[in-house]
């Protein structure tokens, strides 16, 4: 019986037998399962291939790339059913990486599309599993600082800490963000001319409102909101071009951010919809977007530093906070660093295997 059994040691229930029948040369994959406002966060702890090519020292976006082209096959197995969903997200933890970076963590973002450079309601999540799972040498109370690599650069999460375990609410620090373009006229095929604001928060970004496609991103049914923003960010790929100072790895549109236009300063929550990678929808108000928004915000002085405002996501209800905490600067552009904050829970653990005849072993993926 499953209770005893679990209840039992390795040696009376055989607990290696809990492993079904596998390819004895495949995937063995263990996860630790969380969620951020909603999105799930998929933690792959350790990936061998991946610590090996750390080992050279290649910088996270190498990293990434070299396991887009080595190891797709477990982004694929993970992210897409039958073992995940269409919603589904990911991060390897790459500690090599870390080490070199002298960060207590460094994480790949994983999508059902490919691989993100930055993830802020993962941050939140990893922060958590820092500390639980040792990863922070001496954690501090009430809270500790971790840091963490991202493909994007460095990101500090703090975290609470009660000296056992760690808590909510956590809050980042990101790479510094920018306001890319504000009011750029773009051609919507099927929803005529808009205008929209690009931004940069590790990540770039569209913003406009639902109004101006006819719709309302409180009200109007998901899937006609995801469409109206997938079409948004084709039209912008092949109307704008984007530019990063640091890294051409970084140059491009990861999605677009629906509102409600409530940009201007108020303690009232502003409701948005995130349709980023390949229609995929966040069910967080989306970490890296509160921060290229804010970045936008500020930009148009719509915000001072340290005022907070409240994000909520259209999907779950489930709300984040943001606030620019100082100036800065990134390449040529007048930025600023975002402070973000957001709830992350663990959901449970999870062994997944492969059997080597499954013709769908990696996964499959529609629309
Ligand atoms: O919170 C965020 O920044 C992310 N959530 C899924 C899409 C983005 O990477």
């Amino acid at each position: 019986m499953a209770m005893a059994a679990a209840e039992g040691s390795d040696a009376s229930t055989g607990a290696g037998r809990w492993l079904p029948p596998h390819s004895p040369s495949g995937l063995v994959l263990q996860t630790v399962e969380m969620h951020t406002g909603g999105e799930p966060l998929r933690i792959i702890p350790r990936l061998e291939a991946a610590e090996e090519a750390a080992v050279g020292g290649l910088s996270l976006l190498s990293l990434r790339r070299e396991v887009a082209a080595t190891q797709d096959h477990v982004r694929r197995a993970l992210m897409h059913e039958p073992r995940g969903h269409g919603g589904m997200y990911g991060a390897v933890v790459v500690r090599g990486a870390a080490a070199a970076a002298g960060a207590h963590l460094a994480a790949l973002f994983l999508h059902g599309a490919g691989y993100s450079a930055m993830c802020g309601h993962a941050v939140m999540a990893l922060g958590r599993f820092a500390l639980d799972y040792g990863l922070v040498a001496a954690p501090s109370c009430p809270e500790t600082a971790v840091h963490l690599r991202c493909p994007c650069g460095p990101v500090t999460a703090f975290v609470p800490w009660d000296g056992h375990r760690s808590g909510n609410p956590v809050r980042f620090h990101s790479v510094p963000a920018f306001a890319v373009a504000t009011d750029l006229a773009i051609d919507v095929p099927g929803y005529g001319k808009v205008m929209v604001d690009i931004g940069y928060g590790g990540t770039f970004y569209a913003f406009l409102s639902t109004e101006q496609l006819g719709l309302d991103v409180c009200s109007s049914k998901t899937r006609d909101l995801v469409n109206a923003a997938s079409a948004v960010t084709e039209a912008v790929k092949k109307q704008f071009k984007l530019h990063h100072p640091e890294s051409e790895d970084l140059a491009f549109l990861y999605g677009t951010i629906l509102t409600d236009g409530k940009d201007t300063f108020s303690e009232e929550p502003t409701t948005n919809i995130c349709v980023f990678a390949d229609e995929q929808v966040d069910r967080s108000p989306t970490g890296s977007g509160v921060t290229a928004r804010i970045a936008l915000q500020y930009h148009k002085g719509l915000i001072q530093l340290n005022q907070t405002r409240t994000f909520r996501s259209s999907t779950t209800g489930s709300l984040f906070t943001g606030k620019a905490v100082k100036e800065a600067k990134l390449g040529d552009y007048n930025a600023v660093v975002v402070e973000v904050s957001g709830e992350a829970f663990y959901i449970g653990t999870t062994t997944f295997t492969v059997e080597e005849e499954d013709p769908l072993k990696y996964g499959f993926f529609f629309k």
